[in-house]
């Protein structure tokens, strides 16, 4: 189909639906839900085809189309049926065809909403005290480890209060910004009571510390930590159990005994089901880290069965529960008993007024109200952004904001969260091969002079473990790069000198907001986020804004207008008129360069075709699984599939694509099918249950 600018529209608006055979009531119902989403489309902010009012709007351009037959390289490209683009051929066949033109990316677009965000009062901490570690009552040579070993002098908040108050043997809930050290808070008064402990410790007793932490890399970093603060304590013997290491050589480490265990909660499970020699009698510490996630509905079963087996061999033990979004309900949740806790918290002067040098505050509970509960603390030197771009538009923006930020800028530290394990593979591939640059010829759909700078990492549930744990070190380690991700590395990582964070899928609850904004700005350190949302997505700021969170817009024109700077991108028509004052109309072409790039890619061969559809699909699946008080923002029928296909280099909707999430039922915790949608042009199937999650890695 020809547009009235000539440009070829391979990829479609809603389509005439293909021939299926229905049942009657299954007809009606599906004519009911086709004509309700009619309806919504007219409603929504995803209604086509509005232009954006705002003063730098990019104008439709009738020359647009032109130069986007051309590629990267500016030179004249003929173009071919997209019905013969990929069956039945070889890669290498496929990669000498021509490209397709890319239908326009700056049309038919909802409009973007003007953001009226309600500016809140963020809830901050003090980080840091100037109160050193050798004014508690601790063991010198403890103590001495913590200045050479951490070079650490002085206390953080959460660390003065929580030492004394753990020392004395008191469950407690503590609760600090992210980024504050809760992790020595908890490890320093371990290690100093079992160095006290009076017939001193053998490594054969086992555990006398059980650490359970939500992911095998955060497992790995408590781990690092605890066996720094054992040094001057050889006879106390650390160890760490996750999934993915040989079960055999974990065996065999236990069997000789491991006195601090820090273990995922899953692998635990395993050895106390397989390990006959894991024995609990002397356990005295419990420790939950990121103690919110452990204890929800994901890793529940686990959770049963570790207490269960802790309880059935020791009576008394300490319990401590940490995290930067601890709820006092989430120990009622998971039937943990605590006894007599205390909560601990650190509050700034503004959120507490009866507190007025912002001194932590130690409570027995009952404690804070429900709406400081529900408000999260964030790290003062924290910018936070929101930018509001249509569907079709995603790619090449989030694309842009790497440019911008990891190849024009210096010593840029990148992380990107998706909501999937096949989102993280589909885009990591893709900025791999398009936006590197290589030695030698460009590949079909490669940038040819794309900077060296840029380094891109990924890391999500479905790799192996070895490569898990090289890419964890390699991005810890180095100065620059970006690590696309999921939420595996949404808690608790601290991964030094990392810039900025990017939100290209929203997360689903305000907590999981806090905890991956919270992977920078650490310590003090300075450090900015970027929440990337569809213009129907717009409302998720007042709901962040209803927890105490604010961020600020950065216009999608200023993120794409980078693409000016990189000759990479020119038409041929800016080539030869260097002098031009850059305008919207040069982003704009700029934009559907780098898009063509991506298309191009994609459509270079049938693997990479069906990469793509996979990747649409568990977007789409994420996108069904969002809780229901979110629904209302983030519904998967107010999604336009032709234009979502876009923003995944596709050049049409796929058609018939079935989307099947999943979801355990509070009640008996059975998966379930909930939700089966196809997509003819619009979304029609069955109605979602309530109280859905899905399983995001
Ligand atoms: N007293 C201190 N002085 C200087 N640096 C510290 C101190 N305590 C901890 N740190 C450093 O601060 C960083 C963050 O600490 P940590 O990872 O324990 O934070 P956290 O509160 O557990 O964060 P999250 O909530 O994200 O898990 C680490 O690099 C740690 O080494």
């Amino acid at each position: 189909m020809a547009a009235a600018d000539g440009t070829l529209l391979h990829f479609s608006e809603p389509q005439a639906a293909a021939p299926r055979t229905l049942s009657k009531p299954r007809r009606a119902r599906e004519r009911r839900q086709a004509e309700a989403t009619k309806r919504k489309y007219q409603a929504s902010s995803e209604a086509p085809p509005a232009k954006r009012r705002s003063k730098t709007s990019f104008l439709p351009a009738k020359k647009t189309a032109k130069e986007a037959q051309r590629t990267f390289k500016g030179k004249p490209q003929k173009t071919f049926s997209p019905k013969k683009s990929s069956a039945g051929t070889s890669d290498r066949n496929q990669e000498q065809k021509p490209c397709v033109k890319t239908s326009s990316l700056f049309k038919n677009n909802p409009e973007i909403p003007e953001l009226h965000r309600p500016v809140v009062k963020q809830v901050q901490e003090k980080v840091f005290t100037s109160d050193a570690f050798h004014e508690l009552d601790l063991h010198p040579h403890l103590i001495s480890t913590i200045n050479t070993v951490l070079k650490m002098s002085s206390m953080t908040s959460i660390q003065k209060q929580s030492i004394p108050v753990l020392l004395e043997g008191r469950d407690a809930l503590v609760r600090s910004q992210t980024g504050s050290g809760k992790t020595l808070a908890y490890c320093i008064p371990v290690v100093q009571s079992l160095q006290a402990v009076k017939a001193k410790i053998q490594r054969s007793d086992g555990p006398y510390a059980l650490v359970l932490v939500p992911t095998r890399e955060l497992a790995l970093q408590s781990f690092d930590t605890v066996q720094k603060l054992l040094k001057p304590f050889t006879w106390i013997v650390p160890g760490v159990l996750m999934g993915g290491e040989k079960r055999k050589s974990e065996k065999a480490r236990l069997r000789k005994g491991i006195n601090i265990l820090i273990s995922t909660p899953g692998r635990l499970v395993d050895h106390i089901k397989s390990t006959g020699n894991l024995h609990f009698s002397r356990v005295r510490w419990l420790i939950l880290d990121e103690a919110d996630r452990i204890l929800d509905l994901g890793f529940e079963k686990d959770i049963t069965v570790i207490l269960n087996a802790v309880n059935a061999e020791c009576q008394s033990r300490q319990t401590v529960l940490l995290s930067a979004t601890l709820t006092e309900g989430v120990t009622r949740l998971a039937g943990i008993s605590l006894h007599n806790p205390v909560s601990i918290s650190v509050l700034d002067e503004s959120h507490d007024q009866s507190n007025p040098k912002g001194k932590a505050v130690l409570e027995v509970s009952p404690p804070r109200t429900s709406d400081e509960l529900d408000s999260f603390a964030i790290p003062e030197s924290l910018d936070q952004h929101v930018t509001l771009v249509p569907s079709k538009l995603r790619l090449v923006s989030l694309a842009a904001f790497i440019l911008q930020k990891c190849k024009f800028e210096k010593d840029q530290k990148m992380i990107v969260f998706f909501s999937s394990c096949e989102l993280v593979e589909f885009h990591y591939n893709l900025f791999l091969q398009t936006l590197l640059s290589s030695s030698g010829a460009p590949a079909p759909g490669q940038l040819p002079s794309a900077s060296t700078r840029l380094k891109f990492l990924r890391l999500h549930g479905n790799m192996e473990q070895e490569e898990r744990t090289a890419v964890f070190q390699e991005f810890s380690h180095s100065k620059t790069g970006v690590l696309l991700c999921t939420d595996v590395a949404a808690r608790g990582l601290d991964l030094p000198q990392v810039k900025w964070i990017v939100q290209y899928n929203a997360p689903s609850s305000p907590a999981e907001y806090i905890h991956r904004i919270g992977r920078t700005a650490r310590i003090g350190c300075h450090g900015s986020s970027l929440l990337i949302l569809a213009p129907s997505e717009a409302e998720y700021v007042n709901s962040l804004a209803s927890h105490k969170i604010n961020v600020s817009e950065i216009k999608m024109e200023d993120i794409l207008s980078v693409l000016t700077r990189d000759d990479c991108f020119k038409g041929r028509r800016w080539g030869s008129q260097k002098s031009r004052a850059v305008g919207p109309q040069e982003i704009r072409e700029r934009a559907t360069v780098l898009q063509t790039v991506f298309e191009d890619y994609v459509h270079s061969n049938e693997r990479r075709v069906s990469g793509a559809k996979k990747a649409l699909q568990s977007f789409i699946r994420a996108y069904a699984a969002y809780p229901r008080e979110l629904k209302h923002v983030f519904h998967v029928r107010s999604l336009h599939l032709g234009h979502v296909a876009k923003s995944f280099g596709l050049r049409d909707a796929p058609r018939n694509l079935s989307v099947s999430a999943v979801t355990k039922r509070k009640a008996n915790l059975k998966r379930q099918p909930w939700v089966t949608l196809t997509w003819d042009g619009q979304w029609a199937g069955e109605s979602e249950e309530e109280n859905t999650e899905i399983e995001r890695d």
